[in-house]
């Protein structure tokens, strides 16, 4: 039978109708003039280690490096954390057209995509399963992507994409060092407590969004979007896009910022 792939303005999972707490969900809009400017927030200090990248997936939501997290090997620390969080995998999220993608938003800008960095406290936890129900568990690095010149360092991770086309499939990523993602400038960004903006959307999130975006190509992109929500039996097979969560409010949350 022939395969036809649809990509479809439907979200990807159907918002729950209670969420635990609810007060501190994820994502949000930025609203810039009303973010506190805190000069007690330091820089960020990440120490990413590229032999710890182990693989790449695609988990039916989007595609995920992921990596070693047994030691402290790859960690980021300082910002607003006051411990030390381990690196466990990295994804995006992203639209069907360059004109939308990202999860938050900064003064209502869309971006095309964005990337999240995701680690767990390894000072006070040993496994991220743990610290995922935990308040202060975990800590999420957002950067905003925007469409210009090519980014050489994805490109290696745009190479291994079609290998994953379908929900499920895993293949081996080694040596990728995720800092060639980051931001010439990552002191500056705002941060808040927010949740996960996948189920379970447990609210156990610092969240550091970097004000500076990085950029990547109209093609590399594309691959993005060549990827696949349905396993390779399915009969019907749905495009990997729009696979971001709408914004949440705010319920009287403080954005603060590392930056005047
Ligand atoms: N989009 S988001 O808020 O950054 C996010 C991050 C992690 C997760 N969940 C996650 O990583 N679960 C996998 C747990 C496997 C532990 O090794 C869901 C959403
Ligand atoms: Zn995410």
């Amino acid at each position: 039978s022939s395969k036809y792939v649809l990509s479809q303005m439907h979200p990807m999972w159907q918002e729950p109708l209670a969420i635990p707490g609810g007060d501190r969900q994820s994502p949000i809009d930025i609203v810039v003039r009303k973010s506190i400017y805190d000069s007690e927030l330091k820089p960020l200090v990440t120490d990413y280690d590229p032999n710890t990248c182990q693989q790449i997936w695609n988990n039916g939501y989007s595609f995920l490096v992921e990596y070693d997290d047994t030691t402290d090997k790859s960690t980021v620390k300082g910002g607003p954390l006051q411990d030390k969080f381990r690196l466990c995998q990295f994804h995006f999220h992203w639209g069907e057209s360059n004109a939308w993608g990202s999860e938050h938003t900064v003064d209502r800008k869309l971006f095309p995509a964005e990337l999240h960095l995701v680690h767990w406290n390894s000072d006070k936890y040993s496994l991220f399963e743990e610290a995922v129900m935990e308040d202060n568990g975990l800590a999420v690095i957002g950067v905003f992507l925007k469409v210009g010149k090519r980014h050489e360092g994805l490109q290696k991770l745009v190479d291994a994409l079609p290998a994953i086309r379908h929900k499920s499939s895993v293949v081996e990523f080694n040596r990728f060092d995720p800092a060639c993602l980051l931001p010439s400038n990552t002191d500056d960004y705002w941060t808040y407590h927010g949740s996960l903006t996948t189920p379970p959307l447990t609210e156990s999130v610092t969240w550091m969004v970097m004000k500076q975006h990085i950029e990547v190509s109209h093609d590399q992109l594309a691959v993005f979007r060549s990827l696949l929500f349905t396993s390779a039996e399915e009969e019907v097979q749905k495009g990997m896009v729009n696979n971001f969560r709408v914004q949440q409010s705010l319920c009287g949350r403080t954005v603060r910022s590392s930056f005047s």
